[in-house]
């Protein structure tokens, strides 16, 4: 990540300038960063001149109340660069996110840990192959909007035969007005396109589950032939071996990617909001139904269920709605929020009666 980069080229815009304006640290001698790596809460950091490596200090980190608010890869921070006899800068400012994706942190399970920020565009990427899975892409498409990005649905593997007419057919009622781009690795094709939703300081990741070929595209993105794990080791200035390992790269042509591992890992948090906006139509709709609560599954006098028989809205994705809204609401009684309530609760914080009927449920 050398040459001609600048803040722009990492995707400080005009907005950003607003933030930092009116969250930059007062009296403190500090520049805007961007993390491109975490590590044990150290942290690589572009200023637009130079990468350096920071971490966050005692007084920021008595500010930052949980763990969803500590620096993640993509975040914007201010950055007071290292004085001459100090190893590190520090990180004095974490700017407010655009959009962040969260996992539950390791070994807890009450906490929220962020895996990237302020990813503008995500890929949500199925192989054309035995993976095709339209369920599949219809979570991955509420993770995008719950993580504040654009989804584009992206098939791979296009060089495989598979009858695409069909997929299309399958695909259309779920990813309604989200591009869908047919691609292939190998072949070269679409690939174009792919940069085309990046766009010059524009920030992209990618989602799909394990073979759809994430690795292969972001190694075209790059255009170079990496693993996405492989270490560069290069000697720094005191001449010791430093990784130059990042998690976020800067892509020839403009376009910033992101790849950490807990992106590759993640799993949905809490799709509810993205539920709302990936079923915009409907939630519209909602507004006529005769109980303001309406579930649009049963009741009398509902909008939703009147326009699906008008044919205003397909009854597969009235069908669709249902089913996710199902398994969106049903998570609370999930193993590892029940745990979550637990220890909560243990800690004096919550001790309500829903709560204890939730156990006597869970226990007959
Ligand atoms: N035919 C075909 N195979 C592809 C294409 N893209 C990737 N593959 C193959 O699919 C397999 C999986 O690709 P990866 O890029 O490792 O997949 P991934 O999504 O990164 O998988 P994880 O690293 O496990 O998350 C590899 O054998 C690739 O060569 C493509 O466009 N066409
Ligand atoms: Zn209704």
């Amino acid at each position: 990540m050398t040459g001609d980069v600048t803040l722009e080229t990492l995707g400080w815009d005009a907005r950003w300038i607003e933030v930092w304006k009116a969250h930059r640290p007062e009296g403190e001698d500090s520049l805007p960063a961007r993390v491109v790596l975490e590590s044990q809460h150290i942290y690589r950091v572009h200023t637009g001149e130079v990468e350096v490596l920071a971490r966050v200090t005692g007084r920021v980190r008595h500010k930052l109340e949980s763990r969803e608010a500590f620096p993640a890869v993509g975040d914007w921070i201010a950055l007071r660069p290292a004085a001459p006899a100090e190893e590190m800068g520090r990180i004095v400012e974490v700017l407010p996110r655009r959009g962040r994706f969260v996992r539950r942190a390791a070994g807890t399970t009450t906490e929220a840990q962020v895996v990237a920020a302020n990813v503008d565009v995500v890929f949500l990427v199925s192989g054309l192959d035995h993976d095709f899975n339209v369920r599949r892409i219809e979570r991955y498409l509420l993770a995008a909007l719950e993580g504040g990005a654009s989804p584009v649905v992206v098939l791979n593997k296009a060089d495989l035969p598979r009858d695409v007419d069909q997929v299309r057919a399958e695909l259309g009622p779920v990813a309604g007005q989200f591009p869908v781009e047919l691609v292939s690795a190998h072949s070269g094709q679409g690939l174009d396109a792919l940069r085309g939703h990046i766009g010059p300081g524009r920030t992209a990741a990618f989602l799909g589950s394990s073979g759809v070929g994430k690795s292969t595209l972001i190694n075209r993105l790059i255009g170079r032939d990496v693993q996405r794990t492989a270490e560069v080791r290069e000697s720094d200035s005191k001449g010791r071996h430093t990784t130059t390992h990042r998690e976020l790269v800067i892509l020839p042509g403009g376009g910033l990617l992101i790849d950490t591992p807990g992106m590759r890992e993640l799993q949905l948090w809490d799709v509810s909001t993205g539920l709302d906006d990936a079923f915009e139509d409907i939630t519209a709709l909602s507004i006529d139904c005769r109980f303001r609560d309406c579930t649009h599954d049963t009741e009398p006098e509902c909008a939703v269920k009147a326009a699906v028989a008008e044919g205003r809205v397909a009854a597969e994705r009235h069908a669709n709605y249902l089913r996710l809204r199902k398994e969106v609401t049903s998570k609370p009684v999930e193993e590892a929020d029940l745990k979550a309530a637990a220890e909560r609760r243990r800690e004096g914080r919550v001790a309500s009666k829903a709560l204890k009927k939730l156990y006597a449920d869970r226990n007959k």
